[in-house]
């Protein structure tokens, strides 16, 4: 079966989304709070999510939902919860009929939370499952860098359809891009891609809009003919991978060249598109289990660009486990006819 409709509605819900977590990129207070876990959510997170499970929920009732937020703590904090309620109500594409197919505005401030709270499934490897991360690179999104909105279908344990929107990458893919490009933008046209591909049909951008989708290209990874001359990506965050041992990776490799930091899954973008070559994101805790909504819309658009994308061990990603992938997976993402080389290094360095 094709996946046209589901590949559209993930775009248009993805885009949608953007216009509100740009609105907040851009404000000072991004009503920042504290989650078990320790990470940090803002209410663009919450508003991010409220609207894309909506748009799902409309178009497709009766599939699954694995989305990172969950409403507990808003049902407890009355005024963050009234707070993305005034900011979500603002939000809508600019053109009405696209507007309408997402489902319009929320229906109020309860069913909003109990929107937000329809991604508890626990995912499994039977069935229709969407994966969503309303801004993947939270800390990034704070910092004033990269973050993205990321939407995937799994279908079986196979994803199928993948959307990734990234309002501060640029547009053109020739532009370098630095972990600080966010930080320098201004609120210009130049900057803002989305991301998409079908499994078997390859992978696309186009530029972000606040109104109909304007039109793709597809997109490629470049091919690496001397690998020493490769770039590669990974992660800003220390706590979030082994830059020391991304690092005597790439030295193995022949890499001399500096890596490229960037938060979140525009790492997966980047080298999709050719502005990057590889991606390591080698394990730093032990036992660390990696959500399923960090990787699925990536992993796909990297393969259908050309590529690999793969555990410390050279295995697929596994989509089929719940709402993790095991524990230790790491990621190592790079051109097809690279990859074997790339984990050969891997497992040097890592002892495996
Ligand atoms: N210990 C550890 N190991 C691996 N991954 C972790 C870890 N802790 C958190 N996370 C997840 O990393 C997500 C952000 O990944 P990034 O690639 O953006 O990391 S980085 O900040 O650029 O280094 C981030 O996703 P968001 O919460 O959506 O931002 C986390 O889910
Ligand atoms: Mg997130």
């Amino acid at each position: 079966m094709s996946y046209q409709q589901e590949r559209y509605i993930a775009e248009l819900a993805v885009q949608r989304a953007t216009l509100l977590t740009q609105k907040v990129f851009f404000e000072k207070a991004k009503g920042t709070v504290s989650k078990d876990d320790k990470s940090p959510v803002t209410i663009g997170d919450f508003g991010a999510q409220a609207l894309i499970i909506q748009a799902i929920r409309k178009n497709f009732p009766n599939d699954e939902i694995v989305a990172e937020e969950e409403a507990s703590s808003l049902r407890e904090d009355k005024a963050l919860s009234a707070e993305i309620w005034r900011l979500v109500q603002d939000i809508k594409l600019e053109d009405a009929e696209s507007d309408k197919i997402l489902g319009g505005p929320l229906p109020s401030e309860e069913g909003m939370l109990d929107i937000i709270d329809e991604g508890k499934s626990s995912g499994g490897p039977k069935g229709r499952i969407w994966a969503l991360d309303p801004i993947d690179g939270t800390k990034g999104f704070l910092r004033g860098g990269q973050y993205a909105v990321c939407l995937g279908l799994i279908v079986d344990g196979d994803v199928k359809v993948g959307a990734i929107g990234t309002p501060n990458l640029p547009v053109d893919d020739r532009v370098a891009i630095t972990a600080s490009t966010g930080a320098q933008q201004t609120e210009t046209a130049s900057n803002g891609v989305l991301f998409s591909a079908i499994q078997g049909e390859g992978a696309t951008s186009r530029p972000l809009s606040s109104g109909v989708l304007a039109p793709s290209k597809s997109i490629s990874m470049r091919p690496v003919p001397d690998i020493a001359q490769a770039v590669f990506c990974e992660g800003v965050e220390a706590a979030h991978s082994a830059q020391g041992d991304n690092a005597a990776v790439a030295e193995r490799l022949g890499i001399t060249a500096p890596s490229v930091r960037l938060d979140s899954q525009a790492k997966y973008c980047s080298i999709a598109r050719g502005a990057g070559d590889i991606y390591l994101r080698l394990p730093v805790k032990k036992g660390y289990q990696e959500k399923i909504w960090d990787h699925a819309a990536g992993d796909l658009i990297v393969r259908e660009a050309g590529g690999q994308v793969t555990d410390i061990y050279g295995q697929r990603l596994d989509f089929s486990k719940g709402r993790t992938l095991a524990a230790n997976t790491g990621v190592v993402a790079a051109p097809k006819a690279a990859q074997d080389q790339v984990i050969d290094a891997v497992k040097v360095v890592l002892k495996l």
